[in-house]
């Protein structure tokens, strides 16, 4: 069975909302802010993923997240979408804490592993999650349309094409009318031409005003958002929009710009060691 599954969904009634605004590092006060993460703290097992990283995420805009395997990308957006433990540090979404009951209805996850029913067809999928979401029949229909599944609605999930099966999934996660929608890697294993579509789709979702945080590990996909949070080993080694990536490092295309990037980032590195170290002498002096 494909495993595809929302997490949360919006409420069709909840529309967009009102919300605080934070005045983010580098933006002018007063710029919309959906997310805000502060001194976050993550260990999963063994593994310390998040040594204190600071983020912020634009309303409205496409904020795509990339770095290699294993960079903590999931980790990043499970923490915003509120599933994952953390250890230290605040993540607040819409000016709530992230994972709170009052954002059930307002953040939607399309996760890399979750649960589209693949002997169902896409309307029976759609029909059982907006009745999860509390979404009507025409809510259903309508998003049908929106990812482009009109042709393929009486069709079992099964016998779609891989590009058709994602937009089921993302077909879920629109449901209720999310204000922040996550999607993690959701043009895994699509050809270009696939992956140009459902970008465009995720261009005209942002241009309704939701906020849309996407990770990829495919550098060229960096060219569509609007803003970039270029990550490694994680750390946020680049808080930038795609002009600026490629300014800023000289570069041609995104995937020299991120390399010349990870160069500067092993300086960086360096010094940020160096002082985390020098702050836990100090405090293992005390
Ligand atoms: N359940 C877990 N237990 C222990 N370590 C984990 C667990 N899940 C993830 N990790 C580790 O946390 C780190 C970050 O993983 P994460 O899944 O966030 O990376 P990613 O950038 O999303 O990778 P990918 O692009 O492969 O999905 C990795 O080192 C991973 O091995």
């Amino acid at each position: 069975m494909s495993n595809r599954f929302a997490d949360s969904h919006t409420s069709h009634t909840s529309g967009h909302q009102p919300h605080a605004s934070f005045a983010a590092p580098g933006q002018s006060p007063g710029a919309d802010v959906a997310v805000t993460v502060r001194d976050l703290h993550v260990k999963r097992g063994k593994t310390l993923v998040f040594d204190g990283i600071d983020v912020d995420i634009h309303q409205g805009q496409i904020t795509g997240m990339l770095g290699p395997s294993g960079c903590g990308k999931t980790t990043l957006m499970r923490s915003i979408v509120g599933v994952q433990k953390i250890s230290g540090g605040t993540v607040r979404v819409l000016g709530e804490t992230a994972g709170s009951r009052s954002l059930r209805h307002r953040v939607a996850y399309d996760t890399q592993a979750s649960s589209v029913y693949s002997d169902l067809t896409v309307r029976q999928n759609l029909s059982y999650f907006a009745r999860l979401v509390g979404a009507s029949r025409d809510e259903v229909s309508r998003v049908i349309a929106r990812v482009g599944l009109d042709a393929q609605a009486s069709q079992s999930v099964a016998s779609l094409s891989g590009g058709q099966a994602n937009r089921v999934s993302l077909g879920i996660a629109l449901l209720g009318g999310p204000e922040v929608l996550v999607l993690d890697e959701p043009t895994v294993g699509l050809d270009p031409i696939l992956r140009n579509e459902l970008w465009d789709l995720f261009r005209d979702i942002a241009a309704e005003g939701t906020t849309i945080l996407v990770s990829s590990h495919v550098m060229d996909e960096a060219l569509r958002c609007d803003r970039l949070l270029l990550m490694r080993e994680g750390r946020i080694i680049a808080d930038t929009t795609p002009a600026g990536l490629l300014e800023s490092t000289g570069a041609d295309d995104p995937d020299a710009a991120f390399l010349a990037l990870i160069d500067g980032a092993d300086i960086d590195h360096t010094a940020s060691a160096t002082t985390h170290h020098g702050r836990h002498a100090k405090e293992s002096d005390q």
